[in-house]
Parts: structure tokens; sequence; C-alpha cells
């Protein structure tokens, strides 16, 4: 099995909390991104606190009230499935602060970290202030939710977005690689896939690789994987009649998404 595909791995931590993906810099090649995601029952709650981290708790499915202990936002989350292809709602919290989470339904829940050391202000990023982009055109068309872009400073270090990709279609493609902290030509920003597809029984492929071909695997993802991007190109391949739903977590020395095309493949955007 690859190191950089991880399958779900449902543990119950309490009671109606069951944690289904747990990455860490301890048990992943990841030194920045950590990721989990959590299923919550109604009533369960989550509770957690920061150490030097801050977290984007993202609201996939199902609704939840999320509390930092002085702020509370009540039943947010939009979607009963990531497929309605609707924004949904998220909360930023800062590092040294405690939150929970509770669940008002049933609700999955993806919790996206990144090291930080200056603490910011508690905020709920609501699904309407998602920035919504429609990318690519022939096979290679996808519906971007920008949750929380460089150009948004309500992080220090983290920058998430769900991506919705076409049955038959590819995305982080032509192949982009952010493995160089080269500004203002490239930044180093590892990444995080948690991955879905609808009809749930998909798959789809994504090959992740360097230039030097010191990493170079092309994995099979199935419904609920994370598959880990430490650096490298990582293009995803959608087979037809599946559609695909991926979160990315990105962080790095700087909080900003420079990507660099492979050049041998940079053509494809130029065709009329
Ligand atoms: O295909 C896309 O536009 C999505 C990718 O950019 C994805 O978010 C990514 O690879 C970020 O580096």
């Amino acid at each position: 099995m690859s190191k950089l595909l991880c399958k779900p791995n449902t543990t119950e931590i309490s009671s109606g909390v069951t944690l289904v993906h747990d990455v860490t810099s301890e048990n992943s090649p990841l030194e920045y991104v950590g990721f989990k995601v959590v299923d919550l029952t109604p009533g369960a709650t989550y509770t957690e606190e920061l150490g030097k981290v801050e977290c984007c708790i993202v609201a996939l499915t199902g609704k939840i009230t999320v509390s930092d202990q002085e702020v509370t936002f009540e039943n947010i989350g939009t979607r009963e499935s990531v497929f309605e292809k609707i924004p949904t709602d998220s909360v930023y919290v800062s590092n040294e602060r405690k939150f929970v989470v509770e669940a008002v339904s049933q609700a999955r829940v993806a919790l996206c970290y990144s090291q930080s050391y200056q603490q910011l202000p508690t905020k709920l990023i609501k699904a309407e202030d998602n920035g919504i982009e429609n990318r690519g055109k022939y096979s290679n068309k996808r519906l971007v939710h920008n949750i929380l872009p460089d150009s948004d400073p309500s992080a220090n270090s983290l920058l998430v977005v769900e991506v919705f990709t076409e049955s038959g279609n590819w995305s982080s493609y032509p192949p982009h690689k952010h493995d160089q902290d080269n500004l203002p030509h490239e930044s180093f920003l590892e990444e995080s896939y948690y991955h879905e597809m609808n009809p749930r029984q998909g798959f789809v492929f994504q090959r992740v690789y360097t230039d030097d071909r010191s990493i170079d695997e092309t994995m099979t993802v199935e419904n609920g994987d994370v598959v880990l991007v430490p650096a490298g190109y990582h293009p995803v391949a959608v087979p037809d009649g599946y559609e695909s739903y991926y979160l990315n977590v990105m962080a790095g020395p700087t909080r900003i998404w420079k990507f660099h095309n492979e050049p041998a493949h940079e053509w494809i955007l130029e065709r009329k």
C-alpha cells in the first residue's frame, strides 16, 4: 500500500463520535498539514484543545453547532451530501483555543490543521462567502468552492478549498506543483486530498510525482480516502460515469498558492 494513500480507519473515540481519518506529522510525511474526518451522531460532541495549530472546521455534511467557548455558531452546515454541489459553512479557530463541535443532525466534519503561532479571531466562514469558480474546458472541467483562499487573511497558514470534477474529466491538471519555497515563482505548500465519489462505488486515479521521480505513485482512490501530497505534481483523473469531490488543505512556510505547471504539459492550457 502506498504511503500517500490513507484508507478510512474508523474508531469510536467517544459516545457517538467516530474518527475516520487522523493525519498528523507523526504518522505521515506531512510537516505543515494535519487533517481529521469525524462522524457525529445527533447530539454527540467532539472537543479539542488546540496547541500551536490553527483549525478550519468544515461541515462536510449535516448540521453542527461550533463553539470556541466565547462565540457559538449554531446550526451551521448546508447539505446532506457534498454532491448537492452547494457551498457549506466552516469555522476558523486559532491556535491555543478550545473548540466544541456538537452535531445537530448526523454529520461528517473535516478538521483541517496547520502550524500557527499568532492568535487570530475565531471566524464563521459562511457558505455564501465561499468564492465560486468554474475552471477548465474540454475534459478538464471542475467547480471550485474557495473556503479559505490566500486572498482571505483570516488564517495564518491554512488554505482550504473544495473541488468537484465532472465525470470523465481531469482536475489539478495539467499537472502543477508547489514544492519550492521560491517566491514569487513558486511557493512550498504541502497538500491533503479528502476524496468522495458519486455514486460512492466509484474510484478516481491520482498520480503524485516529483521532477526527479523520487516520488512517483499512481493511486486508485476510493470513496472516503485521503491522498497526501508532501511534494510534486498531483493530477486527478475521473472515470466516465462518476463525479468526484475532494477537499484540499494546503499549508507551508508562506501562505501563498503559487503553483508551477509541468512545462511538458502546459500546451494543454493554450488550446483555443
Ligand atoms: O483543478 C483544480 O483547479 C483544483 C486544484 O487546483 C487543487 O485545488 C490543487 O491542486 C491545489 O494545489
